[in-house]
């Protein structure tokens, strides 16, 4: 069941919160809406569920027109990030919900809730408040209870955001194998790169109400159509006035065409990561990141004279672009790749 949103344009007030966006979701994929807060991933994401009306374009589910479609007719699945269950229903009434208010036969729905409580992991909590379960269990039941009514597709609005870090990525895995089973077109907002990257099949960069890229992870990681993707989806740095990844930075011992000198300011050794930052005369500091057994960082000295040469994307930075560092301002969760499996992407100098 294939989403198709077209010129869709949405306004608070004078504020433009979607400007114009064209996305299409593929049947049966899991689709991240990724971007900074306030670029309009749930506004999107309420549009598409009927639950708010855009000022122009259009919604088509399963190339059915859903534009003027009420929400409760749209066959979509929604769960928000503080899922607020039935308190006083056991877990397995509060699946059931939306079966029992559609009336279907009692023994379809006992089976039903079976079997998702199967899928969710569920099943020895049927009989439990919803008090009496764990957060993560609580979103769980949430995707299931969402699931019960077969929606044709189904809205995660940062599903996992509420909880820590270490449920957090677990659910994600979690989710990434229930969609695996169940196949459900599902879309999920998250503003957590690591968790689109690993999670999803296609990532939507939005950002100031509007989509910057549209790819698979290697695609807008890899081939980032502008800075605010580059950024965005991991640690940057710059040479020769372009952007490029830390690990992405070639060290040579000598000359060569296409590479910058340069002179190593420091090199520092974190887990088995290591952590060069080198000085390009009139132009600035180049973080670099390799492992610790790399030959060509393991004995360089302060002073040392190298060669720095792209090896990864390049984007040409605008000296003016504001500046969005997913090291920065992306989620507290995992950062991306090996720059940041440490926790302390490089940036600007040495880690303190
Ligand atoms: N009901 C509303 N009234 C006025 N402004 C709103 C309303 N809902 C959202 N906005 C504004 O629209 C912009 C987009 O909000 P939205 O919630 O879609 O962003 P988001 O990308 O999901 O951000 P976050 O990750 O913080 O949830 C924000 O600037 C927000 O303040």
């Amino acid at each position: 069941m294939s989403i198709q949103v077209r010129g869709l344009t949405k306004r608070f007030g004078s504020f433009v919160a979607l400007d114009d966006v064209d996305v299409t979701v593929r049947s049966g994929t899991l689709t991240a809406l990724l971007g900074p807060s306030g670029g309009g991933k749930t506004t999107l994401l309420r549009v598409v569920a009927g639950l708010e009306q855009a000022d122009a374009g259009t919604v088509v589910i399963d190339d059915k027109d859903a534009t003027r479609v009420p929400a409760r007719r749209r066959d979509v699945g929604f769960v928000f990030q503080h899922y607020a269950p039935f308190g006083h229903l056991s877990v397995a009434r509060n699946v059931a919900f939306g079966l029992e208010i559609r009336k279907r036969p009692k023994a379809e729905t006992a089976a039903r809730v079976d079997e998702l409580l199967r899928l969710v992991h569920l099943e020895a909590f049927a009989d439990r408040l919803p008090s009496e379960l764990s957060g993560g269990q609580r979103q769980r039941m949430a995707l299931a209870r969402a699931l019960a009514v077969e929606p044709k597709v189904l809205l995660l609005d940062e599903p996992f955001g509420a909880l820590d870090a270490t449920v957090r990525k677990e659910l994600r895995q979690w989710l990434r194998r229930l969609h695996d089973e169940v196949h459900v077109t599902t879309v999920f907002v998250t503003h957590d790169q690591a968790e689109a990257l690993e999670v999803a099949d296609e990532i939507v960069v939005v950002n100031g109400g509007r989509v910057e890229q549209v790819g698979t992870p290697d695609e807008v990681y890899d081939r980032p159509v502008n800075e605010f993707v580059m950024r965005f989806l991991g640690p940057t740095t710059s040479l020769a006035g372009a952007l490029v990844r830390p690990h992405d930075v070639e060290v040579l011992a000598a000359a060569a065409p296409g590479a910058v000198e340069a002179e190593v300011g420091s090199l520092r050794r974190v887990g088995f990561e290591a952590r060069l930052v080198a000085h390009v005369p009139g132009s600035g500091d180049v973080d670099v990141l390799g492992s610790r057994s790399d030959p060509a960082l393991r004995d360089l000295r302060p002073g040392d004279r190298v060669w720095l040469r792209a090896v990864g994307p390049v984007v040409e930075a605008a000296p003016s672009a504001p500046s969005v560092d997913a090291s920065d301002d992306v989620a507290p969760g995992d950062p991306v790749g090996v720059a940041a499996s440490s926790g302390a992407p490089v940036r600007g100098g040495v880690p303190a």
